[in-house]
């Protein structure tokens, strides 16, 4: 988009927001690292917006406020108005723009109000690896109570982020994003935007529970007479979500921050081919190269139009969020991995047994009960498998070490060449991931060493 379609969209924008009786303004801060923070305000025509920014941003104190003083960043939310399909350059009702000059957002045409908090994310995906030299990660965060060993959470939406970093064993420091700086760790908001789909207190009870009053229920249906939400109601969309303060989660820990650097980074994915084993070990080459791949599925929720899983490869697992090469963040992943010995380790949230396919159908396999996902993040968090106790087999194609035993999960689980049925469509659907894979990382060959790229799969 040319800066001229901007002017139009934003000017747009704020003769909608002029026409309104009552505008809301809410002044907030990004970043609880006050080195790296940034200053926001909002600016829009509903109440719920602005309260789900009250509740994502890092409320600032009342003496914060009084010398707040001008923000560097502003977002004009005129979501309920459409963008005019007849300017130039546009090619739909709805628009979500960044001005990285002016340091402006402006939305037009759409009123879910998540754009607002990934359009910041966006904003410190440039300005912390350009200007002040820190990484910016798609990822949730979470420390040891005893030990404080920190854990990052990579992955993209609906693989496990904000469900696995609430963990009553652990403190929370943020569910969806977040900066690895020089001193440790900061979250970048002051709230969690939990998926409400299907949720139940028995399953989550930390986001059960979170959701009370003050929380922003977005598109969950309920029952006008007693106001008794309805989580397995899909009638508006699948992507039924909660935003709450991150208080609101009874281990969250603030300031949301850790002077620790890393112990472990967990990559997740969630992989509707039934392929990658529910966890594996990386070496710091495979972290680089999976996380350069960002391979997962797309599953029916966040993205308009998503009906099944669909896999995708999402650089960074945070393609749509990145502003600069994925190769720059990448580099300065390595560089933080080595400094700090940090473990990584793949996790498959998604289909185990067999790949997505109807329930009818005895050859789909099913998405790996959360139960043992849960086994599995406590056993990385135990150091099992760095005890001699873990015992690892090769995983072909893909070369990875696969733990042939975790406490608390069926060892045929681990392995999907024996979780499956049919051991020959396995390696069929094998041999098909590791060419999506080597297709996929086409684009990164130039940017990446032969060590990393020798990471991949492989038909040798
Ligand atoms: N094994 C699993 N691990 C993590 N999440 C799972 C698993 N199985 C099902 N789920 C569901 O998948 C969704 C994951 O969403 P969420 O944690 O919000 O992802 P993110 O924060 O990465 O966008 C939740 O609705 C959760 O209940
Ligand atoms: C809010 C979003 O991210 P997530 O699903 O990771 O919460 C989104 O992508 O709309």
């Amino acid at each position: 988009m040319d800066e001229h379609t901007f002017e139009i969209n934003r000017e747009r924008a704020i003769d909608y927001l002029n026409t309104r009786e009552l505008v809301y303004v809410f002044d907030g801060y990004a970043g609880w690292d006050p080195k790296y923070r940034i200053k926001v305000r909002v600016i829009c025509a509903r109440a719920y917006h602005a309260l789900f920014m009250n509740n994502m941003l890092i409320r600032p104190t009342a003496e914060e406020l009084k010398n707040f003083g001008e923000p560097d960043f502003i977002i004009y939310n005129a979501g309920q108005f459409p963008a005019n399909r007849f300017t130039a350059g546009m090619t739909s009702t709805t628009s979500v723009e960044i001005n990285f000059k002016r340091m402006e957002m402006v939305i037009l045409g759409t009123e879910y109000a998540g754009e607002m908090k990934k359009g910041i994310f966006s904003v410190m995906h440039y300005l912390m690896p350009v200007k002040f030299g820190q990484l910016s990660l798609h990822s949730s965060c979470n420390e040891g109570r005893e030990k404080g060993d920190v854990t990052l959470f990579f992955g993209l939406s609906g693989t496990g982020k904000t469900t696995l970093s609430a963990d009553p064993k652990r403190m929370l420091i943020g569910d969806d994003e977040h900066v690895w700086s020089d001193s440790g760790v900061f979250n970048i908001e002051g709230g969690c935007y939990a998926k409400c789909i299907n949720l139940s207190a028995e399953k989550e009870p930390e986001i059960f529970n979170a959701i009370k009053f003050g929380s922003v229920l977005e598109n969950v249906v309920f029952d006008p007479r007693n106001r008794t939400p309805d989580y397995d109601d899909v009638s508006i969309t699948e992507n039924t979500r909660c935003a709450y303060p991150i208080e609101f989660i009874p281990s969250a820990k603030i300031p949301c921050l850790s002077t620790r650097q890393p112990s472990n980074i967990i990559m997740l994915t969630c992989d509707a081919y039934g392929v990658l084993p529910p966890i594996s070990k990386l070496t710091p080459e495979q972290a680089q190269y999976h996380f350069i791949a960002g391979y997962t599925s797309k599953t029916p929720g966040t993205e308009d139009g998503v009906l099944e899983p669909i896999p995708t490869f999402s650089t960074c697992y945070s393609a749509p969020f990145i502003v600069l090469h994925p190769s720059r963040y990448a580099k300065m992943l390595a560089e933080r991995m080595a400094k700090h010995n940090t473990s990584c380790y793949l996790i498959n949230t998604g289909w185990t047994g067999g790949k997505y396919g109807p329930e009818s159908n005895p050859a789909s396999g099913k998405r790996c009960p959360l139960k043992y996902t849960r086994a599995i993040v406590d056993a990385v968090h135990s150091g099992f498998f760095d005890s001699p106790d873990a015992q690892f087999e090769n995983f072909p194609i893909f070369n990875l070490s696969v733990p042939r035993h975790v406490p608390g999960v069926p060892d045929e689980l681990l392995n999907p060449a024996r979780a499956w049925r049919d051991p020959e469509a396995f390696e069929r659907e094998a041999d098909k991931l590791g060419g999506m894979f080597q297709k996929a990382f086409r684009l990164y060959e130039d940017v990446v060493s032969a060590d990393v790229l020798a990471a991949g799969p492989s038909f040798d």
